[in-house]
């Protein structure tokens, strides 16, 4: 049995506090790989993503070229739409019937999950794998206790980071370098993605 972990986002653009919420969760819980997985249209957030999907594909798809237990999968993005998690898991699970899946979530999803389309079906084929994140405070004891006792919390060093707040660093001419990997920075600056100052180097 292949142990799954599935690292859903937006992505917009990839952290390093994505890079290491999945690497904990690898380590921690001892997951065989972790699969991040973009999201078309995420459905808890208003407003489209800043960069398009096929380049929030790309900068995951560079972040985490080096570690093989890493993969990214276009199943969300070819499906299109409105990225519920039922819809994924379900179609996962029918591709690899052998592999069992944990979804990683950060403070922020974890409040929210009760509200996730048809999560009573959600959390009956996958677990979840919390992790907090400084700007929020996580409160599972809020949750019904049917989706709390389906989370395992993981420890990660507290990372203060954001994809808004990169966005907004970027608009205004303010460095991101080493809050993103260096291959991710490069390709932002290349394109001069999210308002950033074009640089051609
Ligand atoms: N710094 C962090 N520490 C722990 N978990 C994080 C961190 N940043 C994001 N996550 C988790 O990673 C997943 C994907 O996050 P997402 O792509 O929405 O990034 P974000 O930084 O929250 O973006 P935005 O600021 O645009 O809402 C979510 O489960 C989120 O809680
Ligand atoms: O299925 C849902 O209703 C649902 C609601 C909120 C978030 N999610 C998933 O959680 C992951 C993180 O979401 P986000 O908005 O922080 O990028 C992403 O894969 C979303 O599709 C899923």
């Amino acid at each position: 049995m292949i142990k799954v972990g599935i690292m859903g986002g937006t992505f917009d653009p990839i952290h390093i506090g994505h890079l290491i919420a999945a690497e904990s969760a690898m380590a921690e819980c001892r997951l065989d790989e972790v699969w991040f997985i973009p999201t078309s249209s995420p459905p808890l957030k208003s407003g489209a993503p800043g960069a398009s999907e096929n380049d929030r594909y790309e900068m995951v798809a560079a972040a985490i070229a080096n570690q093989d237990r890493f993969r990214v999968l276009d199943i969300e993005l070819r499906r299109g739409g409105t990225s519920y998690s039922i819809d994924t898991v379900q179609s996962l699970r029918e591709q690899h019937p052998d592999h069992s899946f944990a979804y990683i979530i950060g403070s922020d999803r974890i409040n929210d999950l009760a509200k996730w389309h048809r999560i009573e079906e959600l959390a009956e084929l996958v677990t979840f794998i919390g992790l907090s994140r400084p700007e929020t405070t996580a409160t599972p004891e809020l949750l019904p206790e049917e989706l709390r006792c389906r989370i395992t919390f993981a420890e990660m060093p507290a990372i203060g980071i954001s994809s808004t707040v990169l966005r907004e660093r970027l608009a205004a001419g303010k460095s991101i370098r080493y809050r993103v990997p260096d291959a991710v920075y490069a390709m932002i600056r290349r394109h001069g993605w999210y308002g950033s100052t074009r640089d051609d180097r």
